[in-house]
């Protein structure tokens, strides 16, 4: 089955600048994508290359097996750049002008509603909705032509926290519809919520691709003396390249659930165990790292 998303050495200049730099980008069936970099790393000129609106200098895509061109975003539902909507007219009937537009049967928008949980505020008049109620309602305009693929550019920018929650479990919830979902975010921790995959940018180019579970992946920090006689045996134990020492510690890239079982293996070859402890996952470490630390100036 072909990717639904596929760039080759995907380019956009903006005269000296190179916004989006040589981009391969695959996004599988049945995942949630991540797009993530900080402000200016080229994310929303991907997107929109992608959506067709604005031009690639070079380089290909592919999108659900298709090359762009007339129809090809039949199947894909957009959030991109704040959707426009009638102030005045209550939500639902945003979207049933919107569905009449684009062909689709007004019991859609019935179900489009329900699935951004705005069924009980369908009635009101957009100007009287929060942030958060006007991006379920972008993200219910983007539904109604029940895509395959959803491309969303930074959906819970601008929302309060619970904001922020409801649109990431009704994203979820749509991926585990069967939907694959690619959205870009510059909060390490929104894309750990929801994405299966992560993709970092920095200057318009992909610096990484991991899957969420191997970034979140936990070690062990161990203090145990002597620490030489513990870093062999720990070696012995997972493998020398898994166990790195400071000079005070021993790192192990191990799962949390070990933790025990290693415990017990140091204190029966004799030596003295002065702390182990899971250590959390550092992305923000892993991102920086990744895209050498800093913020492009723009
Ligand atoms: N129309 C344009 N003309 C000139 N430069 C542009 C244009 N659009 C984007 N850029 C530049 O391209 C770079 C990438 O911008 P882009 O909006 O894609 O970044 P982003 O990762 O989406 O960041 P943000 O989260 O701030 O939107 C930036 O330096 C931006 O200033």
């Amino acid at each position: 089955m072909n990717s639904p998303v596929e760039t080759t050495a995907l380019t956009k200049r903006y005269g000296d600048l190179t916004a989006v730099d040589q981009l391969d980008l695959t996004v599988r069936a049945g995942e949630v994508y991540g797009f993530l970099g900080p402000n200016g790393a080229g994310k929303t000129t991907t997107l929109r290359m992608l959506l067709g609106l604005i031009r690639p200098t070079s380089g290909s895509i592919r999108l659900l097996g298709r090359d762009p061109g007339a129809g090809h975003l039949d199947r894909v539902g957009a959030l991109i750049e704040g959707p426009s909507f009638y102030p005045h007219l209550s939500g639902r009937d945003n979207l049933r002008a919107l569905a009449c537009h684009a062909g689709v049967g007004a019991s859609r928008v019935h179900t489009v509603l329900q699935i951004a949980g705005l069924t009980d505020r369908a009635k009101d008049r957009y100007n009287t909705y929060s942030l958060g109620m006007k991006q379920r309602l972008g993200l219910a305009a983007a539904l109604l032509k029940d895509p395959e693929l959803l491309i969303l550019d930074e959906p819970t920018n601008g929302l309060d926290p619970a904001g922020m929650a409801d649109i990431r479990a009704t994203i979820r919830r749509l991926a585990d519809d069967g939907r694959t979902v690619l959205l870009s975010s510059h909060l390490l921790g929104e894309v750990q919520q929801i994405c299966d995959r992560v993709g970092m940018i920095s200057d318009g180019r992909l610096v990484a691709e991991l899957s969420v579970s191997e970034l979140a992946s936990a070690g062990l920090r161990i203090v145990a003396s002597p620490l030489t006689e513990a870093h062999e045996c720990l070696g012995a134990l997972v493998g020398a390249d898994h166990v790195h020492s400071d000079g005070e510690a021993l790192y192990l890239d191990a799962p949390g659930d070990a933790a025990a079982r290693i415990n017990a293996e140091l204190v029966h070859s004799g030596l003295a165990v002065h702390e182990l402890r899971v250590r959390e996952p550092d992305l923000e470490q892993t991102f920086l790292e990744l895209t050498g630390g800093g913020r492009r100036a723009d």
